[in-house]
C-alpha cells in the first residue's frame, strides 16, 4: 500500500461537519487528507474534488490562480449534497513544492507564462502524480466518482488507473483581473476546458 490510513476527526467548516481522514504517503512522508460528508460507500457515483495543495491560493487568499475559490466552491458543493468526497493532495505547484513555485511565480512576474516558468526551471508542465487516489478511494469505499474538474487530463489519469469518473462536473469560478493570462494558458497549454461563462457551475449560486 503506497497510503496507511492513520486517524479520522471530525471537521466542522463553515459549510458542514465533514470528517477528515489521514494518510501518510510512505514513499515520499508526505501527509494527505480527505474530508467526506455522508455515506460515500454505498456504490453510488459521489460527488468529488481532487485537489491538488495550494498554499497561495487555498490558505493566503492569492488572486494569482483559481485555486482557492474552487477548494471553497468544491466543498459548499459537496455540503449543499449533503453526500461527497474531498481529497486534498500535497502536491504543491503542480509537484514542483512551494519554493519552486515561488521561483516559477518570479519568473512570471517577468513574463513568463505558467508552463514556460516551470521548463525555464528544468520541471515538466505538470508533474503531479495522481497514484495514491486509488488507494485512498478505496479505503474510503468510494467506487465511482462524479469529478468536480475542469481538466481533462487529471480525468484520464485517474481512469488509467481505474478509478471510475461517471461523470466530469465543471468547476468554473474564481476568475479575476489578476488570473486572467493564467486561466487563458491553462486552457490553451493544458488543455483545460474553461468554458465560456463566469460562473461556478457546482455552485449556481
Ligand atoms: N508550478 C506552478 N504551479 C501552480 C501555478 N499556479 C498554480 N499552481 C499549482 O497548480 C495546482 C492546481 O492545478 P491547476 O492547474 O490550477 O488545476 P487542476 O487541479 O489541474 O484542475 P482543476 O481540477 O480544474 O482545478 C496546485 O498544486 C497549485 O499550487 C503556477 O503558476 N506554477
Ligand atoms: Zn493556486
Amino acid at each position: 500500500m503506497p497510503v496507511v490510513f492513520v486517524a479520522a476527526c471530525k471537521l466542522p467548516t463553515p459549510f458542514a461537519e465533514f470528517t477528515m481522514h489521514g494518510f501518510l504517503e510512505k514513499a515520499t512522508g508526505r501527509e494527505h487528507v480527505v474530508l467526506s460528508l455522508g455515506d460515500v460507500a454505498d456504490g453510488a457515483p459521489v460527488l468529488g474534488r481532487v485537489h491538488s495543495e495550494c498554499l497561495t491560493g487555498d490558505a493566503l487568499f492569492s488572486q494569482r490562480c483559481d485555486c482557492g475559490s474552487q477548494l471553497e466552491a468544491a466543498m459548499q458543493a459537496i455540503a449543499r449534497e449533503g453526500r461527497g468526497v474531498l481529497l486534498y493532495l500535497r502536491q504543491e505547484g503542480r509537484g514542483i513544492g512551494l519554493l519552486n513555485k515561488v521561483r516559477a511565480y518570479e519568473l512570471q512576474d517577468g513574463g513568463a507564462d505558467t508552463v514556460e516558468a516551470n521548463e525555464r526551471l528544468g520541471f515538466a508542465a505538470d508533474q503531479r502524480d495522481y497514484g495514491i487516489c486509488l488507494p485512498m478511494l478505496e479505503h474510503m469505499g468510494v467506487k465511482s466518482l462524479r469529478l468536480m474538474t475542469n481538466n481533462p487530463r487529471k480525468v484520464k489519469a485517474l481512469t488509467d488507473m481505474g478509478i471510475t469518473v461517471a461523470e466530469r462536473v465543471p468547476l468554473h469560478t474564481g476568475h479575476n483581473p489578476h488570473n486572467k493570462l493564467y486561466l487563458a494558458t491553462k486552457a490553451n497549454k493544458l488543455g483545460h476546458m474553461m468554458g465560456s461563462q463566469h460562473q461556478n457551475e457546482a455552485d449556481p449560486a
